[in-house]
């Protein structure tokens, strides 16, 4: 793919007539956490002006070079620069500030606060013993959003905004504090296509104004679409730095995993299709959440994996997390293998063998002071011994199992996993969910934050999972997530308004997305076909937006899309 990839129209060099020095200069880095070398001897050089993409895998030392770069951490040898001058002392947060910012995953702002207010946090009034003028705030605050286009009401509450207001609110605190570079790590985590074009406009807007970035993401496909130069990182290496344009996909991957990898849609390729006569497992029928969707019906049979895709406010992830009972229905029925799950209720979804991968692994799914091993067996603590009780060396031998099967890179079963990776801190969240051998594995988005090579692997282990005569619906607005399925359900603003065998092409289920395939298919009902209508008979097949489908166009835009 990159062989057809060109670099950014903006070019991602420094403005003529400007500092020549980098913005961001780090040699010879190393930093150790205990017995674990996070990272080694490793580099980074950030033009003024320049949209600089850094990947590796999960563990490659990404996240420790950040902390390093914005004075959270301190490297045990190396040397800093910023704009040519040495790094500011540690601790001298003014100063830090002014030079470099991160924009996380996780936001930082304060949700009951007024954007305003966190603006303007800790320097809310000239000095510290004057008053704080609440009129001047504001103005000020209207100001400087005006100044980086932020569309964001200055009085609203942070808790009010969307991901991704607050991520510009996020920016444009940064660039108040004078930063001329910021940093984003996986920015577009929790953001739809919709909301990763304004985001990159935003991004392509401050870099015309000298702005420079540096950006982590595991979605490949955005760093072509971003950025100019790419550095990659491996087993806390530094191992190139190239100019996107000149370094195909094949190229980046393997740099990045030092070994050639599959693509999802091969892992499904030659594939037969699903038994007719294979037991319905997972059985919707009639769903009606409020808020997020109405009279939705779905199937997923013995062997099959299933995708419910939808864009952030298609009601995709509700439908998934009331199957697992997180949620109570208004209407409708959620069975597994004819046995009724009381919706709301995740005892009685765990009875019927329902397991499930959670949207959120920090605020859902992980207790982040206890060790890998108590939250890979959190599901199970049942079989862990008897009469109630955990057995210590059993819990161990189980997670042991856990780590080896879904490869997570820890030192070891007790380690926290706190002081995992993201990536590997995801991998534990699905290691929980396969513990209890689901008879239907609802996994959200199950590949958020994790590598190409990991992404391959976990979404093998789901197809392994339908494979051994069970079910899986992957619910998510990820392609390549999708492209493992059999089949894929397109959820809009609450209905089923497509629905797509293997061999789709992107575009197809992009647009569906979108809610083109609704408008034109099915307006105001339920998709039918193997979604059924609500009274659970068949009905026609939604017309693909395009035509029909077509597996080479699918495998052949594979490389061309990492969404
Ligand atoms: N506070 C910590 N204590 C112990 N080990 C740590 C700590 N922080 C990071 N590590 C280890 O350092 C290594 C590098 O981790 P880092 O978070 O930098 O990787 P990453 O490239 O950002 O990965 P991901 O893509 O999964 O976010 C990993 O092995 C991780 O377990």
């Amino acid at each position: 793919m990159a062989d057809t990839a060109t670099a950014p129209a903006n070019g991602g060099g420094p403005p003529a007539g400007r500092n020549p020095a980098p913005v961001a200069e780090a040699t010879g880095i190393t930093k150790r956490f205990g017995a674990t070398v996070a990272l080694r001897d490793a580099r980074i050089t950030v033009a003024a002006g320049e949209s600089h993409a850094l990947v590796g895998r999960n563990g490659a030392g990404k996240s420790t070079l950040v902390s390093i770069l914005t004075g959270l951490q301190h490297a045990d040898t190396g040397t800093l620069r910023f704009s040519g001058a040495p790094a500011p002392a540690v601790g001298d947060i003014d100063a830090w500030r002014s030079r470099v910012a991160c924009v996380y995953q996780k936001s930082t702002i304060i949700p009951d606060l007024t954007v305003a207010e966190n603006l303007f946090l800790n320097r809310q009034s000239a000095g510290p013993l004057q008053p704080i003028r609440w009129k001047q705030l504001r103005r000020r605050a209207e100001e400087l959003l005006g100044e980086y286009g932020v569309d964001v009401d200055a009085a609203a509450r942070a808790k009010d905004l969307t991901v991704e207001q607050r991520q510009f609110v996020e920016i444009a605190r940064a660039l108040s504090f004078g930063a001329r570079f910021i940093i984003l790590d996986e920015p577009t985590a929790k953001l739809d296509a919709r909301g990763i074009n304004r985001l990159f406009d935003k991004l392509r807007d401050l870099q015309r104004q000298g702005v420079a970035f540096l950006y982590i993401s595991h979605h490949l496909q955005e760093v072509y679409d971003l950025c100019a130069t790419v550095t990659v990182y491996r087993d806390a290496a530094h191992i190139l730095t190239a100019p996107v344009a000149e370094l195909g996909h094949r190229a980046l991957v393997e740099a990045m995993t030092g070994e050639s990898t599959t693509t999802a849609a091969e892992i499904v390729e030659n594939r037969g299709p699903i038994a007719s006569d294979a037991a319905e497992l997972l059985s919707v029928r009639g769903l009606t959440l409020p808020g997020a969707c109405r009279d939705l019906s779905l199937t997923v049979r013995a062997g099959e994996v299933v995708g419910l895709a939808g864009a952030t406010a298609s009601g995709n992830v509700r439908v998934g997390e009331a199957i697992a009972g997180l949620h109570p229905a208004e209407e409708g029925t959620v069975s597994v293998g004819g046995r009724g799950v009381r919706t709301g209720d995740v005892p009685s979804a765990l009875a019927v063998g329902v397991g499930l991968v959670p949207e959120d692994r920090h605020l859902q799914g992980l207790v982040n002071n206890r060790s890998v091993a108590e939250n890979a067996t959190l599901t199970v603590t049942d079989q862990l011994g008897p009469y109630g009780t955990v057995l210590p060396a059993r819990t161990r031998v189980f997670a042991q199992r856990m780590i080896r099967a879904l490869d997570i890179k820890t030192p070891g079963a007790a380690t926290p996993v706190s002081a995992l990776s993201g990536g590997n801190q995801q991998k534990v969240v699905v290691a929980r969910a396969l513990a209890t051998d689901p008879r239907v594995l609802v996994a959200i988005r199950p590949t958020n934050g994790v590598d190409v090579k990991s992404k391959e692997f976990l979404l093998r282990r789901i197809r392994e999972v339908a494979d051994g005569g069970k079910a899986a619906l992957i619910v998510s607005d990820e392609l390549d997530d999708l492209r493992v399925c059999d089949r894929v359900v397109v959820m809009f603003h609450g209905r089923a308004v497509a629905e797509f065998d293997r061999g789709w092409t992107d575009e197809q289920v992009v647009a569906a997305m979108e809610g083109v395939a609704g408008r034109t298919a099915t307006s105001d009902e339920n998709v039918a076909g193997r979604t059924g209508t609500s009274d659970g008979s068949a009905g026609d097949r939604t017309e693909a937006p395009g035509g029909g489908t077509d597996r080479t166009a699918a495998s052949d835009t594979t490389e061309e899309h990492g969404r």
